[in-house]
């Protein structure tokens, strides 16, 4: 840092905010720490007293915060991402559109860790919507070394590390279970929370079906939906542990590939997840119709972002699987399924 004449000070980095003061009218910051001073500034700076000023002076190989900020922005935004202007060095990524986020762990803590870069993020494998602040990034100091950055933009090129993937449109189809719904006994509540939980996403639903608790009904179902084009099989009902519960059975007899009957998650943890071919047919127990946000609301974003679900990835689900059941729920703004 130097003390150097107004007229000197061109080009150089302002260390201080400089404040002007109209009584009656205005009080504020004229000039920001780390303003680059240009020559329009001059007369201003004058105006408001200032004969002299303490700057940094931009050394070549060292980068202003602002410059710094983009070039780590850049290095780390993927698809679906775009930038904020920088503000005291700061610069966020925002969504484009609604759609997944996903962060990759390994090199969000290898660039953290080069001394003086700063990325925060939310959580990996959240829905976010458009418009979003997905992360901020800055460094520390006014003026950083060039190299550091260019240390961030090298894994940058290796990598996606924060993007969002928009979601399919699936063609998506519902069978509910259960004779007491079948036979007329009870109204079915379940079929409406799901297909307004699939709408709230963009997905259509082809085909609603309702079956009575016979695992042979309801593989029939399954397949009668994979025939018709459905692209995603959501059942409900019958995934407990009572002689009726037949539709982990009846999923298996559809030929599914089983990926897991059960997920270390509380509401949601008789879930089955299974695949015919390429098509996902999730099994959502009773606390789907129930609770307002369960197991369901975790996995059908990465579903209709194309993720594959896997069994490691279920497992992960554990730390933080534990929904808090707030008064007012504030999911995704919480720590529930932030494990995977
Ligand atoms: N002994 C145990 N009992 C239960 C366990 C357990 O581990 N051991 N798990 C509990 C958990 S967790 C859940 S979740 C539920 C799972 O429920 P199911 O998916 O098996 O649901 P059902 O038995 O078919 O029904 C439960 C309840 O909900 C009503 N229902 C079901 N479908 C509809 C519908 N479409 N519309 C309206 N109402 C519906 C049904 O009539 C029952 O009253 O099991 C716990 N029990
Ligand atoms: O599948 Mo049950 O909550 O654990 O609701």
């Amino acid at each position: 840092m130097q003390m150097v004449r107004v007229e000197d000070a061109i080009g150089n980095v302002l260390c201080h905010d400089i404040t002007r003061i109209v009584p009656g009218e205005f009080k504020g910051e004229a000039f920001k720490k780390g303003h680059v001073i240009c020559e329009q500034d001059i007369p201003t700076l004058l105006k408001l007293g200032k004969e002299h000023l303490y700057v940094w002076k931009l050394k070549a190989g060292f980068l202003h915060e602002n410059d710094a900020g983009l070039r780590i922005a850049r290095a780390v935004a993927g698809h679906g991402l775009a930038l904020s202007e920088p503000s005291e060095g700061k610069v966020n990524l925002i969504a484009k559109h609604d759609g997944l986020l996903t962060i990759n762990e390994e090199f969000l803590t290898g660039i953290n860790s080069i001394e003086e870069i700063v990325v925060a993020t939310r959580n990996h494998n959240r829905p976010v919507k458009q418009g979003d602040k997905v992360a901020g990034v800055r460094v520390i100091p006014l003026m950083i070394d060039e190299q550091k950055i260019q240390m961030v933009e090298e894994i940058g090129q290796k990598v996606e590390v924060a993007a969002v993937t928009p979601y399919r449109s699936y063609k998506v189809g519902v069978i509910t279970t259960g004779s007491e719904v079948y036979h007329g006994r009870i109204q079915d509540k379940f079929g409406p929370v799901v297909k307004a939980k699939v709408a709230g996403f963009g997905c259509k639903v082809l085909q609603h079906i309702l079956v009575p608790d016979d695992a042979a009904k309801i593989a029939q179902a399954v397949n009668a939906l994979i025939a018709n084009g459905a692209e995603l099989i959501l059942t409900t009902g019958g995934m407990s542990v009572d002689p009726d519960d037949v539709t982990p059975s009846g999923i298996k007899k559809a030929g599914a590939q089983i990926v897991t009957y059960g997920a270390p998650v509380l509401p949601g943890s008789m879930l089955m997840v299974a695949y015919i071919g390429k098509v996902p047919v999730l099994g959502l127990p009773g606390c789907v119709m129930y609770h307002k946000t369960t197991v369901f609301d975790l996995l059908l974003p990465l579903v209709l972002a194309e993720r594959r679900i896997t069994r490691p990835l279920i497992v992960k689900l554990g730390l933080g699987g534990m929904c808090l059941e707030c008064d007012v729920c504030q999911y995704p703004a919480c720590s529930f399924g932030t494990g995977a």
